[in-house]
């Protein structure tokens, strides 16, 4: 980059530099800056002729109005930054100029006198500046050397240009490549100190904001191994999507990060740094003001704030920000409730300790591998809880802020699973979304992937989960690129894997990959802490409930689901529960066997209530085909209890006594809430 020289020396040198590369043909090595003389010799390889005189008029109107459309956005952005540079110089009788990426001059600003002078010279909106048009100069060569440039005076390589001095500073886009060029310009016998300080400051900012316009929607990030950097121009700024992958780095960011490599699909937090994002974000959310040390993969410790978190934290569009103590409870409550919340599925394996030895020993089993890397086979019946033990292993190992993310292998379609694992890039196929998907595996990362049914896997599908398992990275469909994934892995089945190996439906390697320890989860019929599920399941359905706490269940109940052999295992009782539950009037507080379905407990409730025998079930279904009514899953008791009315109501033709004495409810109370049905 050019130095000030007292211009005199500085003079004298580039006078005798030309002489002998313009007369004598010679290389004036260290006599000129570095960047002047490699773009002389480019130039002259390029055939421009130094002593050209023509004025080299600027393009027309459409194509200056062309070239401004496509840099529409850059424009409308720096016409700002430009007012701003030019009340700094305005004494100094120059011009501010914004270039387009091909060296075209989108826009100028500048003193009356000298914007005249440099239309002469076709300095001016319109005018292409790249070095093949004329030769070095701060703005073309700027483009080429893809950093600040100075051109003093006679270093410009057109005899003509010689009067002036220019300081240029590209202005990279958010994608990491050259969005135009600011520079000013004045006369060469009136150099200014610091314009190229300026100029480069004045860039910064442009850069700076079309990121921030770019990533309105993320989360972005400021990082620096600086701490009072933070907040500043020079801040390196991420990205970051709300599942944690970083999309966007600016250039500052990608140098702190060893030339951070950013995909459009993104690459994990966790990748980046030796923190997972949801660590992160529970950190920033506690403190949004505080400096929060991050240690990258790569390069220097750094320090980091959250600058904007778009959606997350209430940035509009626009880029204003709500209350930030708001954002911090946003964040929180974004992350989820802390483990062992039943409800939301964030338990310990502690929390499954209910007294049966059996399901004791599969928990002791794993909690010894926790954290080391051993792939964890749960088997048992459908509906036993093997989902949740694989989260309540996961919640209590060293991945616990690490995603969990579940898949059933026989929930969706065969053609789908392979785009649901693996994603796929944008465009890969027909129908694909154009910004391509993320699969489960890369989702994952940081945390753990729970293949459940995975004997139901495909063939096809197992080879290339053995390929991800053996490599660790994966390659989304249609794209090209490996990405490292790191990945606890958790399967169930509800059939023995090894007949499928043996039947030859599951690949043998497969199953040795997927099979680090075997745990089986009993069924329900034969777990001896029946009553302590029971229990548990009442509290997590009234958890919300003004009742929670108050309900008990009686003891004739009780007997009752001890002996009955629960086909649909814990899911089947957890739904008779939570049906029980509804059922109950507002001033009951015991759940009776009137509140049981009548499937369990024979065609008229208010006969076993009667009779205080509840009867035997009807013979169950053989487990693996046991329907576990998982409709009553996703639906709030209120909802359930509505619909079990209806229900009955139709059965017994409308007839509120027939249907009060079903229900074991007062007609009072049926009136009540039939009442709230319309
Ligand atoms: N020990 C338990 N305490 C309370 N609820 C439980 C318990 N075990 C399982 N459940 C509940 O039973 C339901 C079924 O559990 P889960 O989905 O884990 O079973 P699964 O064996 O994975 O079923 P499937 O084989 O059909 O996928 C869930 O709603 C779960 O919350």
């Amino acid at each position: 980059m050019g130095q000030l020289l007292p211009a005199d020396g500085r003079e004298l040198r580039v006078t005798e530099a030309r002489r002998r590369f313009f007369e004598e043909g010679a290389c004036p090595d260290g006599e000129l800056p570095n960047e002047v003389l490699r773009s002389w010799l480019r130039c002259r390889d390029a055939g421009v002729d130094y002593l050209a005189n023509g004025r080299g008029d600027p393009e027309g109107r459409s194509e200056l109005a062309e070239a401004r459309e496509r840099s529409e956005l850059l424009l409308n952005n720096a016409s700002g930054v430009m007012e701003h540079v030019y009340e700094q110089i305005r004494a100094s009788g120059s011009m501010v100029i914004l270039a387009d990426d091909r060296g075209v001059i989108l826009h100028s600003l500048g003193d009356p006198e000298f914007v005249g002078r440099a239309q002469r010279i076709a300095l001016q909106p319109g005018a292409s500046w790249s070095e093949g048009a004329r030769g070095t100069n701060a703005v073309g060569t700027t483009l080429i050397e893809a950093a600040p440039v100075e051109i003093i005076g006679a270093e410009h390589f057109l005899d003509r240009n010689g009067f002036l001095t220019c300081s240029a500073a590209p202005v990279f886009s958010p994608e990491g490549t050259i969005a135009g060029v600011l520079d000013i310009s004045g006369d060469s016998r009136n150099p200014q100190r610091h314009t190229l300080g300026l100029v480069r400051l004045a860039a910064q900012m442009l850069e700076k904001r079309l990121f921030e316009i770019q990533y309105a929607r993320e989360i972005l990030v400021a990082i620096h191994s600086r701490p009072e950097c933070i907040g500043g121009l020079q801040e390196g700024l991420l990205a970051v999507t709300q599942d944690g992958r970083v999309v966007g780095a600016n250039g500052i960011a990608r140098a702190l990060l060893r030339q951070l490599p950013v995909c459009p699909e993104g690459i994990g937090f966790s990748n980046v740094f030796r923190v997972s994002f949801g660590v992160f974000m529970d950190r920033c959310a506690r403190d949004p003001h505080a400096l929060q040390a991050l240690e990258p993969r790569a390069g220097e410790r750094l320090f980091s704030r959250l600058r904007a978190a778009g959606p997350l934290l209430g940035m509009s569009r626009a880029g204003t920000r709500d209350d930030e103590a708001g954002a911090a409870a946003r964040v929180q409550s974004a992350r989820g409730a802390r483990p062992c919340d039943r409800r939301t599925g964030e338990i310990t394996l502690d929390c499954l300790a209910t007294g049966d030895p059996r399901l004791q020993l599969a928990l002791d089993r794993a909690a010894r591998i926790s954290g080391k890397d051993i792939p964890l086979l749960v088997q048992g019946e459908s509906g036993v809880g093997k989902e949740l033990f694989a989260r309540a292993f996961h919640f209590s190992g060293p991945r616990a802020e690490g995603p969990f993310v579940a898949l059933n292998c026989a929930a969706i379609p065969e053609s789908l699973i392979e785009s649901e694992l693996f994603g796929y890039v944008g465009g890969a196929f027909t129908g694909a979304r154009r910004e391509g998907a993320i699969g489960r595996i890369q989702q994952a990362h940081g945390g753990t992937l729970f293949l459940d049914e995975i004997g139901d896997m495909p063939l096809g599908m197992q080879a290339r989960l053995l390929r991800v398992l053996q490599e660790r990275c994966v390659t989304p469909i249609g794209g090209q690129r490996q990405i490292p994934v790191d990945i606890s892995l958790v399967c169930a089945t509800h059939r023995m894997l090894r007949d499928a190996v043996k039947a030859g439906t599951f690949r043998e390697d497969l199953y040795y990959r997927v099979n680090g320890l075997t745990i089986t989860v009993p069924p329900l019929r034969e777990r001896s802490d029946i009553r302590s599920i029971v229990a548990k399941i009442l509290e997590t359905e009234l958890a919300e409930s003004p009742r929670a706490g108050q309900v008990r269940i009686s003891e004739q109940v009780l007997e009752f689901i001890e002996r009955y052999p629960w086909p649909g295992n814990v899911r089947q009782l957890q739904n008779v529960i939570r049906v029980a539950a509804a059922l109950l009037d507002d001033d009951e507080a015991e759940i009776l066997p009137v509140h049981l379905p009548e499937e369990l407990f024979g065609a008229d409730p208010m006969d076993d209530a009667e009779s205080g025998r509840p009867q035997a079930a009807a013979a169950p279904q053989p487990a693996a085909e046991a329907p576990a009514e998982p409709s009553a899953q996703a639906r709030s008791l209120g909802e359930i209890e509505l619909e079990v009315i209806a229900a009955v109501m139709r059965e017994v033709s409308g007839n509120v006594s027939a249907a009060a004495r079903r229900l074991g409810i007062s007609r009072n109370t049926l009136y009540r809430k039939i009442g709230r049905m319309h």
